[in-house]
């Protein structure tokens, strides 16, 4: 397919609540959205990076920056070459530049969309998927009391959360989780998050956690700690899953050798796109390594990509794969709502969902052409 320009894309969607993690606390999304036109069809993608680089090094203005002037220049100069501007041929197109892996991702995404559209083909067909639905759960912020905390995950079971997911830092961790297992029992899936909050000096308290069956304890360590997780996995009876640490393929082969984790969050955008979120999904199951598809806060368009991808055999726990209604009053695509706990896998061709004109109008704070 030939590309013929793309639009880079800002809006700006206010949260229903405040989104409080270890490392922020989030009242709106900025986010860049990408728009590929190509010969044969349009395709969107949709960049997971913050406005600040608080969870990776990614930030959204860097994101739209190295689009600009080095990622696109090099499709072109892909293009050019004659070589036919596939989602497969994006990765390697854009290997030479370091890092910037939602970036990369976002691209990946819409050439990807574009293709499959043309094609008539859904991302879950593309990517393999085997069911047509998946559960969803859901991630619940800090809160400033436990009475608040309960008050919101009584909430979201009530609305059909099939596994409830706690951020936690120092000083909120042990006795939150033992008040949402004494106040809705031990049959609750339940996991805790930790974005990096800790040390492993931190392992005889993270311990405490053992007597509560988590599924799992989500990045402990800083991301780079690959080796401490490993001796943190040591010390802890609760499964070890790492998020931030997982780049890529290669770095969830070596934490899967080393120990270090025997759960992985996949996040398409934190590793450079759907493709190689399935490599990981593949490795993981080769390893025996359980896998379930994390979330960033994504629109509809993101939303739709993770709901295929989590729809893959080797993504046997939920995900956080929420509806709309978790973060936003308005999604910038039709809303994707739970029914009996789950979300129905788009079945359309490419995403399966594109955004509402109006909507995306409403919230765009910017947009630019970029032609090729
Ligand atoms: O369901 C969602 O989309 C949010 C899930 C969630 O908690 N995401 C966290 C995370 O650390 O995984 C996050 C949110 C926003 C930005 C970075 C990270």
């Amino acid at each position: 397919t030939k590309l013929q320009g793309i639009e880079l894309r800002r809006i700006t969607m206010p949260l229903v609540a405040p989104f409080r993690t270890s490392f922020g606390t989030q009242r709106e999304r900025d986010i860049l959205l990408l728009r590929v036109v190509t010969d044969d069809a349009e395709g969107w993608g949709e960049c997971v990076a913050m406005t600040e680089p608080l969870y990776s090094a990614e930030y959204v203005d860097a994101a739209a920056d190295v689009v600009r002037r080095f990622l696109l220049p090099a499709l072109v100069r892909r293009q050019e070459s004659g070589g036919g501007l596939t989602a497969n041929a994006v990765g390697h197109a854009l290997a030479p530049v370091k890092g910037h892996r939602m970036a990369k991702a976002a691209l990946e995404m819409a050439v990807l969309d574009a293709e499959l559209r043309a094609l008539g083909r859904s991302f879950a067909t593309e990517l393999g998927a085997v069911v047509d639905r998946v559960p969803s759960g859901v991630s619940v912020g800090i809160h400033d009391s436990v009475p608040e905390l309960l008050d919101a995950v009584g909430g979201y079971l009530d609305e059909g959360y099939v596994r409830i997911k706690l951020k936690i830092e120092p000083g909120w961790d042990v006795e939150p989780v033992r008040a949402v297992r004494e106040r809705f029992g031990d049959d609750v899936l339940l996991q805790v998050d930790a974005n990096t909050a800790y040390t492993l000096a931190d392992a005889r308290h993270l311990a405490q956690l053992d007597p509560f069956d988590l599924l799992l304890i989500e990045q402990p360590l800083e991301e780079e700690d690959v080796l401490g997780h490993a001796q943190l996995a040591r010390a802890l009876r609760t499964p070890v899953c790492l998020d931030e640490s997982i780049v890529s393929a290669q770095t969830a082969a070596a934490a899967i050798t080393l120990g270090a984790c025997s759960v992985i969050n996949i996040k398409p955008g934190r590793v450079g796109g759907y493709l190689e979120a399935r490599r990981i999904h593949d490795l993981a199951v080769a390893h025996g390594v359980a896998v379930w598809c994390g979330g960033m806060l994504e629109t509809g368009l993101g939303r739709a990509a993770n709901a295929a991808l989590a729809a893959l055999p080797g993504f046997t726990l939920p995900g956080d794969v929420s509806g709309s209604g978790r973060f936003y009053r308005t999604d910038v695509t039709e809303p994707f709502v739970l029914d009996d706990g789950h979300l129905a896998v788009p079945t359309g061709p490419g995403l399966g969902v594109a955004p509402l004109p109006e909507v995306l109008d409403e919230l765009t704070t910017r947009t630019e052409w970029l032609p090729l």
